[in-house]
């Protein structure tokens, strides 16, 4: 699939520092198809325009685009009704509007809030903030041995207190993959909603709203070859209808008033003001992209290469790689996040890149609690999408025990 589909990204084809650009930091963003480029150019070129109140030839194709665009979303994770899905500017901002929107009006003091240590800081801050404005209380699963999410344990924490559960779907540092289905079951079994991070899913795997059965669900456009500034929150009608709004402005009221406004049914509720209307076709431009391709197709390549880049890190001297090991029934996502002793994670990342044209990750990833709970402060990742080729990790790992030796001869 990597050769079939480099072609249609021009940024691949370039030379970074003197080196052929090996791209391989795409859980941070993805890179664009030349279909995505060409719908935003089109957009802005033949019919840029306000949607959904200007009465002109432009405002109507605009607006028609832009919905079709919230359609594609839907049937991309397979929602009953496209309007349960709400725009938003990325996955960040669908999580805080879960929070403020569904989390001040229903949790209560000593109500918990569940999550694991593995979640992102956009999971984590949002309802840390709403947790101290309404008297909830945080919870963390652990890690089981494996380096993966102890499941048992998540399960363990969950009681009539278990207001929301707030998870990833795959873990942007360890690679595991939670299972959804399971743990949904068993929050609805104690009255509790779910709410799944799927920004490291959705662009890799077929991801299945209903089959999950998941209350709320958010992603972001950039991480699965659309532009950046949109991102969605998929919500449960029922939900959606429930909560009040998120943000004030125009397009999300029905009728205003000096001293109240009513507003508008979801998801225009949630979407107030002139919404990212270019990115949201490009993101369906994307989607019309992934989907051609085939999701399970690029999920069985995914998981082949990231199977060849966890066995290739491991001949690595003195490496460690973070998250469970590949087996027959443990899929590893397509990252690898490591640290080599006595290298610094952000000088590796560095000699790569100066001396190598690779672009990987070093840093925390935005899960400080995890790295603290794993003994370190930052690692380094290197993550795949369906372009990567097998000669990426080749020439990834070639340049990384370079890396390694040239670090080693100053000691
Ligand atoms: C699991 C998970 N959850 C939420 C986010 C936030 O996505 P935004 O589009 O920035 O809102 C991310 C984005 N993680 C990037 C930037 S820190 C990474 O390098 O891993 C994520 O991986």
């Amino acid at each position: 699939l990597g050769h079939i589909t480099r072609p249609d990204f021009p940024i691949l084809h370039q030379e970074v520092n003197g080196s052929r650009l090996v791209y391989l930091d795409n859980a941070a963003t993805s890179q664009k198809p030349t279909a995505v480029l060409n719908a935003l150019q089109n957009y802005y070129e033949a019919y840029n325009s306000n949607v959904h109140r200007g009465i002109h030839y432009l405002s109507a194709r605009a607006t028609d685009e832009y919905e079709l665009a919230r359609k594609k979303v839907a049937a991309f994770i397979n929602a009953s009704d496209s309007r349960e899905i709400v725009f938003t500017k990325n996955a960040t901002e669908a999580i805080n509007l879960v929070a403020y929107s569904w989390g001040l009006s229903n949790l209560k003091p000593e109500d918990e809030v569940i999550l694991t240590i593995a979640e992102h800081h956009s999971a984590i801050v949002p309802w840390q903030l709403v947790a101290q404005k309404t008297g909830a209380i945080l919870k963390f699963a652990s890690l089981n041995q494996d380096e993966a999410p102890d499941v048992d344990n998540l399960r363990q924490m969950f009681s009539r207190k278990t207001k929301i559960v707030v998870v990833h779907h795959v873990s942007n540092t360890l690679a595991s993959v939670l299972p959804i289905e399971e743990i949904v079951l068993w929050a609805h079994d104690v009255g509790a909603k779910v709410l799944v991070d799927a920004c490291q899913s959705v662009p890799h795997m077929v991801v299945n709203v209903q089959s999950l059965n998941v209350d709320f669900l958010v992603a972001s456009s950039h991480k699965m070859c659309g532009p950046t500034g949109v991102g969605f929150l998929y919500g449960k009608s029922e939900l959606l209808s429930a909560m009040p709004p998120f943000l004030g402005g125009g397009e999300m009221i029905s009728d205003v008033f000096l001293d109240h406004s009513t507003y508008a049914e979801p998801p225009s509720r949630f979407e107030a003001g002139t919404p990212a209307i270019g990115e949201a076709i490009g993101l369906g431009a994307a989607i019309d992209y992934l989907s051609r391709l085939g999701m399970q197709k690029i999920h069985d390549y995914e998981i082949e290469l990231a199977k060849y880049l966890y066995e290739s890190l491991l001949s690595v001297p003195n490496i460690h790689v973070y998250g469970p090991a590949p087996s027959e029934n443990v899929d590893r996502a397509a990252l690898c996040s490591f640290n080599i002793e006595n290298i610094h994670p952000t000088d590796i990342a560095t000699f790569l890149d100066q001396q190598h044209g690779v672009a990987i990750r070093s840093g925390h990833h935005c899960a400080q609690p995890l790295h603290r709970h794993l003994g370190v402060n930052a690692s380094a990742r290197a993550s795949l999408h369906f372009y990567n080729t097998k000669e990426d990790v080749d020439d990834f790992i070639q340049a990384l025990n370079d890396t390694v030796n040239f670090f080693n001869s100053f000691k």
